[in-house]
Order: structure tokens, then C-alpha cells, then sequence
């Protein structure tokens, strides 16, 4: 595996308040259906940013334009000030790691080696030093395990270094997940839906998980359906409904807001995103109804 001390990336921590994540009008067709509508959204360091919405609502392809597995049909994604290139491998290098709401691990590996291929857009030995493993491959790896054990250590896996990745219990896999992410030294974490499937013991562990990798240096953009979790641990929240960002605010402001409650719920509300297709649908409908008659 190529391992190395050197940092090769730009991820150093940014002064705490200072804009780290700027996207503006990011927009994402696929054919007719727009999944993403003219979303700006902003993650300065030191902040826990939340992103929620109904199924659908967007908020995975939104993360996937941030992460250079989408190119937007329109807008632009900076990080630090300099537009995110639209490579995934590209993005973590610049210093945006990620999970997924699927979990994407390496099942057959270690945990241990899990963390250490999280790891390799911080090194530079190639893969020729890796197969001729001479000395400064070896004092390399040393180091790169030991970083990897620390940030085991960090979620609570150190003991289970060993173990097959596919032998872990589920919420388990999941922090596995977020070491990998954390090995590649980000200064933003995206995590899709960390909780999902976990009780809610294993939940209130992420929600401590989430606040101990902020107070580490790293900003935090998470995308999750359980509301207790999102109100509990964000700065500030983004509702995504139809693709289109309809509030932002602190927990107080979203999770009072009427027309959040609504989208949820299902009512209608005034002005709601997709409110003037939904009514032309219905009368286009109507009138063909008339015709038929
Ligand atoms: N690759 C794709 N091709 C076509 N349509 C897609 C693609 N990816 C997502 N969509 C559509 O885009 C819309 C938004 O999907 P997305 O998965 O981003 O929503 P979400 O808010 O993450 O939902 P959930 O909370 O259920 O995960 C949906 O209508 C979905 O079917």
C-alpha cells in the first residue's frame, strides 16, 4: 500500500469562521427531472451544517456535485476559494472527504487496512515504492499505521483493527466509514445519513462522534432523516424540498417553521417549490377529462 508522513493536499485547518464550502446556483438535470434547483449553500470552519428534506428532495445528488461524482448542469462549487475539480479523488485531495448512505467499505479487508486506503491522497509513494518496499516505504507505513490506529482509537474501533471490515456489526461499519474519510485528513467532512440503521444508542455515540471531529478542526455537512439528531447537533440547517432550498436557519427557526412542518407532512403550503407545475399538471388534467366527456 503507498504510505507516507507528507501531507500532499491543502488541508490544514482554516481559521475558525471562515468560508471553507461555497456553492451558488448549483443546478442537476437528469433529463426532464431537475434534482437540484438553483441550491446555494455555504460551510464555513468550525461549523455543523445540516441538510434535510423528504425523499427525493435532492439532498444526495446535491452532495454528489460537492464530491465530483455529478458535474452541475449549471452553478459552481469552490472549496477555500478555488473551484472544486470535477474528480472525486480531486476533491478529497483539495480536503472534502465523505461517506455514503450506502455503505462503501472494502469487505474483505481489514479494519486497519480500511483506514490506511482512506489515506492515500495524503501520501506520495507510488505504487513502484510499494512493491519494491525499500526503507522509506517501511518507515512510511510505520507511520501511516500509526496515524490510522489514532483515528480507530478516535471512533472507538483500536480493538477491532484486525477483524474483517464485512465481520462488523452495522453501526460499527459506519464509524468504520468515517475513520476511512477522516484518514484522508479533510477539512469538511459530507456524511449521508450517518445513523441510518443504527439504535438509538449507536446514534446519540455519532451525534458525541460528530461534535468531537468538529472540535478537531473539521467542519461538518450531514445529511440525515432523524430530526432529533439534525436539531441536537447543528449550527445551522438547509431544508431541501423539490430540489429547491426552501429555509435556512438555526434548529429553532427550521424546526418551527410551518412550511418545514408542511413539506413533511405532505400539506400543501403557499408558494411551495413545484406549486405552479403541480397546478398546471392538475389543470391539464381537468381539461382532459372536459374533452373526454
Ligand atoms: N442518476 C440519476 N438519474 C436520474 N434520476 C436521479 C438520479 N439520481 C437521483 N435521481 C432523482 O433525483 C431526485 C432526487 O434524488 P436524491 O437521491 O438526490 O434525493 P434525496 O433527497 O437524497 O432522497 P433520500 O432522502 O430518499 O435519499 C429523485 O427524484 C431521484 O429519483
Amino acid at each position: 500500500m503507498a504510505t507516507d508522513t507528507k501531507t500532499t493536499g491543502d488541508a490544514a485547518p482554516a481559521a475558525k469562521g471562515t468560508t471553507l464550502l461555497e456553492a451558488r446556483g448549483v443546478t442537476m438535470r437528469f433529463g426532464g427531472l431537475t434534482a437540484v434547483n438553483n441550491v446555494d449553500l455555504t460551510v464555513s470552519s468550525g461549523e455543523i451544517v445540516g441538510l434535510i428534506g423528504p425523499n427525493g428532495a435532492g439532498k444526495t445528488t446535491f452532495f454528489n456535485c460537492l464530491t465530483g461524482l455529478y458535474i452541475p448542469t449549471e452553478g459552481q462549487v469552490t472549496y477555500k476559494g478555488t473551484v472544486l475539480p470535477p474528480k472525486p479523488f480531486k476533491v478529497t485531495a483539495a480536503g472534502i472527504a465523505r461517506t455514503f448512505q450506502n455503505i462503501r467499505l472494502f469487505s474483505n479487508m481489514t479494519v486497519l487496512e480500511n483506514v490506511l486506503v482512506g489515506r492515500h491522497t495524503r501520501t506520495k509513494e507510488g505504487l513502484w515504492s510499494a512493491i519494491l518496499r525499500g526503507p522509506g516505504f517501511h518507515r512510511a507505513e510505520a507511520v501511516s499505521r500509526e496515524k490510522a490506529m489514532e483515528l480507530l482509537d478516535f471512533v472507538g474501533l483500536a480493538d477491532k483493527a484486525e477483524h474483517l471490515s464485512r465481520n462488523l456489526p452495522y453501526g460499527e461499519q459506519r464509524k468504520l466509514e468515517i475513520a476511512r474519510a477522516l484518514a484522508s485528513e479533510p477539512g469538511l467532512l459530507l456524511l449521508d445519513e450517518p445513523t441510518a440503521g443504527m439504535n438509538p444508542q449507536e446514534t446519540r455515540a455519532t451525534e458525541e462522534l460528530v461534535f468531537a471531529i468538529r472540535d478537531r478542526g473539521i467542519a461538518v455537512l450531514v445529511i440525515e432523516h432523524d430530526m432529533r439528531f439534525i436539531f441536537n447537533l447543528c449550527d445551522r440547517v438547509s431544508v431541501l424540498v423539490q430540489g429547491q432550498k426552501l429555509v435556512e436557519g438555526t434548529s429553532q427557526v427550521v424546526q418551527s417553521d410551518e412550511r418545514v412542518i408542511a413539506a413533511y407532512l405532505g400539506t400543501p403550503f403557499e408558494g411551495e417549490p413545484g406549486e405552479a407545475e403541480a397546478a398546471e399538471v392538475e389543470a391539464a388534467e381537468a381539461g382532459a377529462k372536459e374533452e373526454g366527456k
